[in-house]
């Protein structure tokens, strides 16, 4: 379990005050809130690229707390596409990631097939569009194997059938232990596949289940 305690967000104005989160395994959770407000910050602190003086953020596994080399390899956090290089191809990052992390015995051509990747896979990700690097970003949290995957805005840029695909993509993980956070402004994906939605608002951060068979209550 992922837990943030009292965990006060501050950039150049304070985003939140003393916040608190449970994030079990086996468990989907969406974070929404109005642009501006703090969902990267929050991501960005949790993944630990950058840290804040008040509060604490640590993931406790059968009542034992993991070092900071065992929390790197069981979380996952690749912001935006903008940090691929265009001079390497989707392939090297997945390569990259499986070395990385080495926490699944999947095969990467299996995740990139599921994504439809085959045909461009290998070749300069400067060719690619705007959705074919967001498949690359995604598959690279499946490659990892990783059992905390957090994502900011991850539905950016996919077509109809690929938002299909990630809705698949996060219950299968789901179903697997994995434990999911995931920011979005597409309201509809975050109550289609979340159990739990986290919401910012006035500096709080509140708590509410995902009840699945109505309409959005
Ligand atoms: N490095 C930084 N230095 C100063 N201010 C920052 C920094 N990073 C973010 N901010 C400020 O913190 C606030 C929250 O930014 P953040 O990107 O976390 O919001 P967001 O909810 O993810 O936004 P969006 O929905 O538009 O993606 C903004 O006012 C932003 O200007």
């Amino acid at each position: 379990m992922l837990v943030v305690s009292d965990i006060q967000l501050k950039t150049k104005e304070t985003l939140l005050y003393g916040a608190n989160m449970q994030l079990r395994k086996g468990t989907i959770y969406g974070l929404s809130a109005r642009n501006g407000s703090g969902k990267t910050t929050l991501l960005r602190t949790i993944s630990g690229l950058r840290s804040e003086p008040l509060g604490s953020i640590a993931i406790q596994e059968n009542d034992h707390l993991l070092s900071a080399l065992e929390v790197k390899k069981q979380l996952f956090y690749f912001e935006t596409v903008e940090w691929l290089d265009p001079n390497l191809s989707g392939w090297d990052y997945l390569r990259f990631t499986q070395d990385a992390w080495n926490q699944s015995d999947r095969p990467i051509e299996e995740i990139v097939s599921f994504w439809e990747m085959d045909s461009y896979i290998k070749t300069p990700i400067k060719k690619y569009s705007l959705g074919m690097k967001q498949k690359v970003l995604l598959a690279m949290y499946g490659v990892s194997g990783a059992s905390y995957w957090l994502l900011d805005e991850p539905t950016i840029g996919l077509d109809t059938n690929s938002l299909k695909k990630f809705q698949t993509y996060l219950l299968d993980a789901k179903t697997d232990g994995a434990c999911i956070l995931f920011s979005s402004h597409q309201n509809d994906s975050l109550y289609a596949v979340c159990d739990y939605m986290y919401e910012m608002e006035d500096g709080s951060l509140l708590l509410s289940m995902i009840k699945k068979g109505d309409d959005k209550g």
